[in-house]
């Protein structure tokens, strides 16, 4: 029996077993010591991929290719016995490019396809958009995080083998950071648009990321199948806003799989190979990087010249650090070990780095000892909103720290500092690269370290200068102090130039809801072209692009699903960062009884903060309980109070026991609690259940 049969066996009977099935030596070692683990989750979701100091190089060879599926219900991985050689793709046989696409047009479904097209993942896994691999990615069924997979691929018409690497995207604004640092380790893109939707607003700006970055952009219309379909529409619409030639254009269906069979070849012909000079020393261009239990960090490089080695002496140009190589290989779909990554070629590197704040995104590794002129990079990631994140339980602090950490680890793009709050106690201030990556930033806390947290409401960075000429960014606006030798005489406030798409009927409402929003509009032309029979232009929906200017803090609350709710769902809104523009910005605090809370003081337009203030009061008013005493929810700006509500005192019925009685005894009671309850008032504070907070943020 194979060591990979008796692994194989053993996850399914149990470790107990697994001392009887081994013949390997090394096998037993290996068992003993994942015993003192939980199996479970030391393979939850993985093809086992085991260190070979422990198994040895003939089990670690069987291991990689082995399958947990049986135990955990993961695709299966074709099994291969063979070591890869890299050395047989010299540059001129790679091809590097990348999915891009709006929101569900369907690049992970393809990307299934062409893992199964080239055998790199069996057919008929069962497992749809194999490269989501989040559990918070298979549960929204959006991509998060991008995703490297390395195929192999015959072409028929050179009769050559390509080695092909293509790196899945996500389509969400929020995480269009990853696309571009993608689009970094490319010659080129496949760029899809869904048949019936055609071109939304993420397929303009990924367009352009693409074009900016002067790669070859092969057109695919997907979803032909569907019954909507009208790839003759969409092709009007890339010719009319991307000046995409027709013909140029791949039709497929990659749930059908129609029309697939083009997509490698036309990537092989249109796409260049990369450009590097494998007689030059070492240069990798890091990606991304993660942490792993059992491997520690493991880093995604492009190596752009030269050769990596196994066991070599690595370098990284910003810190000066330098690592020995204890792996490097390629993604195949999983960590592959092949010894050797040569010229053009994309995979992992894995070389004793303590934590990824070692692997910083986008820096330059080279051998230690020789000079190399770093490779451009990346531009840091922008945070777009910032939101104080509190442990549920105030006693859980140390727990949540340490989930934090951990989980900043394998997402680098969120910010973190310390912070305190007189509400929440202790917690943390963090910057994300928008509402939905805070979202899936809280869900990871709680689904990966099961962290319960309670966020305030989410802000924007604004700048404000004092009467003595300096300027602060504000990240909380709790911290916002303006006392008379402090006094704010200047503020910006961050904006965005925003893309919507939409039928033209809703036009109008879209235009309201963006000038409600302070709006500037920008742009207003038609997308599609009109029908030459006059006839069809009843049922004709022409499409709009519009182009506003948008202060930021306007789109982050709510706009998305108001613009979604307006439209039927219809439009699509992507942004790019913009500008600091200068606006009327005021402070507007909460108090219950005069005392300011501040995890619920937030920065408004001035315009805006009497209804703002009035809606807050409203809902707070819904949330708290009643005590024994009246309760004052104010708004003020300063000390001006803008908006008021009061919740009445719960009435302790002193009467109860006084039965019939003389009128004046029963008044004199009254007024004694009348009195009481004065006194209660004054020295009263409210307590606000950790709930209310919850709802309210979570409302507001
Ligand atoms: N009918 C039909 N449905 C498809 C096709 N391709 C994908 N889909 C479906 O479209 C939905 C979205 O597909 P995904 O592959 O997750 O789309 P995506 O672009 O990767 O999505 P994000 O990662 O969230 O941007 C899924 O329900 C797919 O089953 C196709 O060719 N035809």
């Amino acid at each position: 029996m194979g060591t990979g049969e008796a692994l194989r066996r053993c996850l399914k009977r149990g470790v107990s077993e697994c001392w009887r099935i081994s013949p390997s030596q090394h096998l037993p070692f290996f068992l003993a010591h994942s015993c003192s683990r939980d199996l479970p989750t030391l393979f939850r979701g993985h093809r086992i991929s085991l260190p070979g100091r422990l198994l040895g190089s003939v089990v670690s060879s069987q291991c990689r290719t082995f399958s947990s599926a049986e135990s955990a219900g993961t695709p299966e991985v074709p099994e291969r016995d063979q070591i890869i050689d890299l050395a047989l793709y010299p540059p001129n046989l790679i091809k590097n490019f990348s999915i891009i696409a709006h929101v569900d047009h369907g690049k992970s479904t393809l990307a299934d396809r062409l893992l199964e097209l080239t055998g790199t993942i069996r057919k008929g896994h069962g497992q749809p958009q194999y490269l989501d691999k989040l559990q918070v990615e298979r549960e929204r069924g959006i991509t998060v995080k991008a995703q490297t997979v390395t195929m192999f691929y015959n072409y028929s018409k050179d009769r050559r083998k390509y080695l092909l690497n293509l790196i899945d995207t996500p389509g969400h604004v929020d995480f269009s950071y990853e696309v571009s640092r993608s689009l970094a380790a490319c010659q080129g893109v496949l760029l899809l648009v869904d048949a019936s939707q055609g071109v939304q607003a993420q397929t303009v700006a990924n367009f352009y990321l693409a074009f900016e970055a002067d790669l070859a952009i092969i057109p695919v219309i997907n979803k032909i199948d569907q019954p909507t379909a009208d790839p003759d529409r969409v092709k009007e619409q890339l010719k009319a806003i991307f000046d995409i030639n027709p013909e140029e254009v791949i039709l497929t269906s990659a749930k059908t799989g129609q029309g697939l069979e083009q997509v490698l070849p036309t990537v092989i012909d249109r796409i260049p190979s990369p450009k590097g000079d494998p007689g030059r020393p070492l240069r990798m261009l890091l990606l991304d990087s993660y942490y792993d239990e059992y491997k520690g960090v493991v880093c995604h490089v492009a190596v752009v010249d030269g050769t990596l080695k196994k066991g070599v002496k690595i370098a990284s140009a910003a810190t000066g650090q330098s690592y020995e190589v204890n792996d490097v290989g390629i993604l195949h779909p999983e960590l592959t070990p092949t010894s050797h990554l040569f010229t053009g070629q994309v995979g992992y590197v894995i070389a004793g780095m303590r934590s990824t704040k070692e692997a910083r995104i986008g820096d330059t590794l080279h051998l230690s000892r020789t000079q190399v002129e770093p490779l451009p990079g990346f531009k840091p990631a922008k945070h777009m909103v910032f939101a104080g994140v509190y442990p549920a339980d105030g006693s859980d602090f140390d727990a949540l720290n340490h989930a934090i950490e951990r989980l900043t680890c394998n997402d680098a793009s969120v910010s973190v500092s310390k912070e305190s709050s007189g509400a929440l106690g202790m917690g943390f201030r963090c910057g994300f690269l928008g509402l939905l990556h805070m979202d899936v930033f809280h869900q990871r806390l709680e689904q990966e370290y099961g962290a319960q947290v309670i966020s305030t409401t989410p802000t924007v960075p604004y700048v404000f200068e004092y009467v003595d000429g300096s300027k602060v960014t504000v990240q909380n606006p709790a911290a916002l102090s303006s006392s008379p030798g402090k006094r704010i005489v200047k503020c910006w406030e961050p904006t965005v130039l925003a893309t919507i798409i939409t039928p033209s009927e809703y036009v109008g409402s879209l235009m309201t809801l963006c000038s409600e929003r302070r709006g500037e509009q920008i742009e207003h032309s038609f997308i599609d072209g009109i029908p030459t029979i006059p006839f069809c232009l009843t049922f004709y929906r022409q499409r709009v692009m519009l182009k506003y200017k948008l202060p930021l803090r306007e789109v982050v609350i709510d706009f998305y699903n108001e613009l979604k709710s307006i439209t039927s769902g219809y439009a699509s809104f992507d942004y790019e960062e913009s500008e600091m523009q200068i606006s009327d910005l005021v402070k507007l605090d909460l108090l219950l009884n005069g005392e300011p809370v501040d995890a619920l003081a937030s920065i408004v337009h001035r315009a805006k903060a009497e209804r703002v203030g009035r809606e807050l009061c409203e809902k707070l008013k819904k949330i708290l309980d009643r005590q024994l005493f009246e309760i004052a929810i104010q708004a003020a700006i300063g000390s001006k109070v803008v908006a008021r509500e009061s919740l009445s005192a719960l009435r302790k019925n002193v009467l109860a026991k006084c039965y019939g009685g003389d009128v004046s005894r029963k008044r004199k009671l009254l007024e004694k609690q009348k009195e009481g309850k004065r006194r209660m008032k004054r020295v009263g504070s409210v307590d606000i259940p950790q709930e209310a907070f919850h709802s309210l943020l979570r409302s507001s």
